[in-house]
């Protein structure tokens, strides 16, 4: 791990001690779990700080007024597991993590009860759950499908207010391209603060394009 790193991310966060330390819990998980259970890129662990925990602070400064957060696809809890970290203090914060994979619910249920980080682990696919959501104030999702998808996956809440934030990469711009063959909605592409090659897209307004 690069201490470097660490100290650089936290500071640019903001991060109280207590939540330095709920986050090096987090990281202390993730690659114990992943010596047995390879939850993330294994290249990636090395630049866990960079990679995964500035990853997805990142949303927090887009959002800071959302509390109630949606993450499709969670893995290993990125990024909605580390935005209920650093959220846990503020009120009525919580996160709903969906992820199909029990192991990986496992490690997401095991980290967030040692981190008292505010979740609700959906051991279940996206489609049977997000059907049933309300009051939900942010939909994300990181490196789980093409943006097509994404927005069909979210449309119960992307048509009633929701906000989508869909970190991407380099592709994000062919992304929003096909989506719009498909779908009207209003967008904005943020510049990620991680790879400056990448972006986040946000989207609102989204109904379906007539036939
Ligand atoms: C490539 S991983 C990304 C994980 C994490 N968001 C990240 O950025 O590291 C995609 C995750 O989505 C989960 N997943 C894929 N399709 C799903 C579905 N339909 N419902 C629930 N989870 C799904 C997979 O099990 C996997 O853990």
């Amino acid at each position: 791990m690069s201490t470097d790193l660490r100290s650089r991310v936290l500071t640019e966060h903001n991060v109280s001690r207590e939540t330095a330390q709920a986050l090096d819990l987090y990281v202390a998980q993730l690659t114990r779990w992943q010596a047995v259970k390879n939850l993330v890129g294994p290249a990636t662990l090395a630049e866990v700080w960079q990679r995964h925990v500035a990853d997805a602070l990142q949303l927090l400064t887009i959002a800071p007024e959302a509390r109630r957060w949606l993450d499709l696809g969670s893995g290993a809890g990125i990024p909605g597991l580390i935005l209920a970290i650093a959220g846990r203090g503020r009120s009525g914060f919580h996160v709903e993590l969906v992820e199909s994979n029990a192991r990986k619910c496992a490690f997401l249920s095991e980290t967030a009860r040692l981190t008292g980080a505010p979740v609700t682990v959906h051991n279940a696919r996206i489609e049977a759950v997000i059907g049933h959501r309300a009051g939900i104030d942010i939909v994300c999702a990181r490196a789980l499908a093409p943006l097509t998808q994404l927005l069909a996956w979210s449309e119960p809440l992307l048509t009633s207010g929701t906000v989508g934030l869909f970190p991407k990469g380099r592709d994000a711009a062919a992304e929003l391209t096909e989506a719009e063959d498909a779908w009207t909605f209003a967008r904005d592409l943020i510049p990620s603060r991680t790879d400056s090659q990448a972006r986040i897209v946000r989207v609102t307004s989204l109904s379906r394009v007539d036939p």
